[in-house]
């Protein structure tokens, strides 16, 4: 008999523990603290072995966190864990795409030990090159919390769909953006009154402009790309947009039209190159996606043989970022870790990228016009001048003194084209404001 197959009574759970240092206990460390030691007999037995925090890095040792940080030993500097006699694997939860975390992702994989981290801004900006010291270390790397929380979709795309040529996958990246959206529907409250919410709920980044202007969107955007189409993470190809001019008005006549506002990251692969893009989107009621709403995330892959896969779960916060980190601990334990991009970091290509203006697609445009006879007939003559059709349009109030707003969509049309129309209509002296445009996604 194989010995991976043995019965159940012939396995045993060793004495030697997975010895774990971690650094920074914010809103993540703290959870994976709490999951250690709240889990300790059920992760041991799944593991194989005890995985056990021997040590900690924070800012502020004094700091009440709501948990004991008796027993495990402290260091003021997060690089010192990785030289420590007790730590077999640093996980790091302090964050930034440079400074501590880099160094400490460096120190670790330098020394041969595992590194386990959730930062996305890193992982997306250096990934290849830790992938390539954890290689050359014979180390583990592995950074399942980096992207969408605590679903595990980088296990899925790089194990249970490594049988698919992926085609596209796209999702709901970013659990503030979605929460604040589904709030603003629901609630009509504002914007940054959600924001507030958001960050107390410890769903934001350190700086949630990175969460409301779509970046961070991107960067979990990049590393799902890099494992569905074998390329180097590459944030600078991505058109990026975020959610801050979206009103309420636009959400409201979304769901008039049919459709609801989200903040989808969509990669897929075109004849002009790899299309990779971040921003708003108007989703068809009827796509499963329109109805993942709240802190939840959803990731749809679309592979040559399965064909449509969506996982979905909550996509920030303490518990479920922490579930993916302690996952990826699991799996170091038990010995069966896979290349943190499916293949080799030197196997990572660069695809030729596909420009935004080559996307095809549908559009809603809001514009906030002065009601002045021939308005409409010198907007529509724009568009008509870039072939571009239109197919429905809602004109709310009259007045020739105060804007009132303008909503069209278009059928599918060129981004060029679309924009070069935009840029006439936005000179027109009866439109005020900066025509509002956000994309329709059709075929989800
Ligand atoms: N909060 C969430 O829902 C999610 C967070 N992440 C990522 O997890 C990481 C941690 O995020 P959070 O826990 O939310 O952040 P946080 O801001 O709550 O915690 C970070 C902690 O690191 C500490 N820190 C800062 N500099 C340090 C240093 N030089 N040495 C040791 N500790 C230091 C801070 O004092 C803070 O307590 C980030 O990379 C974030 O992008 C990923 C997925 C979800
Ligand atoms: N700020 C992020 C946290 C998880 O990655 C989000 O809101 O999704
Ligand atoms: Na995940």
């Amino acid at each position: 008999m194989n010995s991976s197959h043995k019965p159940a009574a012939d396995r045993r759970v060793s004495t030697t523990p997975l010895r774990v240092g971690v650094a920074g206990l914010g809103t993540v460390g703290v959870g994976v603290v709490e999951i250690l030691r709240d889990h300790a007999a059920m992760i041991a037995a799944r593991a194989g072995r005890p995985v056990v925090v021997t040590a900690v890095s924070a800012r502020d040792q004094g700091r009440d966190r709501g948990i004991s940080l008796v027993g495990f030993g402290w260091e003021d500097d997060a690089a010192a864990l990785a030289a420590r006699d007790d730590v077999d694997v640093v996980v790091e939860l302090i964050g930034g795409s440079e400074g501590p975390a880099l160094h400490l992702a460096r120190a670790t994989l330098g020394r041969g030990k595992a590194f386990v981290t959730a930062n996305k801004a890193m992982i997306a900006a250096h990934g290849p090159e830790l992938a390539a010291a954890a290689e050359d270390a014979g180390a583990a790397l592995a950074f399942e919390a980096a992207v969408a929380g605590g679903i595990p979709i980088l296990k899925t795309l790089r194990e249970g769909l490594a049988a698919n040529a992926i085609t596209r996958v796209y999702g709901i990246l970013n659990g503030t953006c979605n929460y604040i959206l589904t709030e603003m529907r629901t609630t009509g409250r504002d914007f940054a009154d959600v924001l507030a919410q958001a960050q107390a709920l410890g769903y934001a980044e350190a700086d949630p402009t990175f969460d409301v202007d779509g970046i961070d969107t991107a960067h979990k955007l990049s590393i799902l790309a890099a494992l569905a189409f074998g390329g180097r993470p590459d944030i600078g190809a991505i058109h990026v947009e975020g959610i801050r001019h979206v009103t309420i008005d636009d959400i409201r006549f979304a769901e008039e039209l049919g459709f609801r506002i989200k903040l989808l990251g969509v990669a897929r692969m075109t004849d002009h190159g790899l299309e990779q893009r971040v921003h708003p989107s108007m989703v068809p009621l009827s796509a499963p996606v329109a109805h993942v709403e709240d802190v939840f995330n959803a990731v749809v892959a679309e592979g040559d043989a399965v064909g449509t896969t969506m996982s979905q779960g909550r996509g920030a916060g303490r518990g479920p970022t922490a579930s993916a980190v302690v996952a990826d601990l699991v799996d170091i334990a038990r010995g069966c870790v896979a290349p943190g991009f499916s293949v080799p970091a030197a196997a990572l290509g660069q695809h030729p990228s596909a420009p935004i203006e080559a996307h095809q697609g549908a559009f809603y445009i809001r514009l906030m016009v002065l009601d002045q006879p021939g308005v409409l007939a010198d907007v529509a003559r724009a568009f008509a001048v870039e072939h571009v059709s239109l197919e429905s349009l809602i004109q709310r109030g009259r007045s020739a003194v105060e804007a009132v707003p303008v909503v069209l969509t278009t059928h599918a049309t060129s981004e060029a084209a679309l924009r070069r129309a935009l840029d006439v209509i936005a000179a027109l002296p009866a439109v005020i404001e900066p025509p509002r445009m956000i994309r329709i996604e059709r075929s989800l």
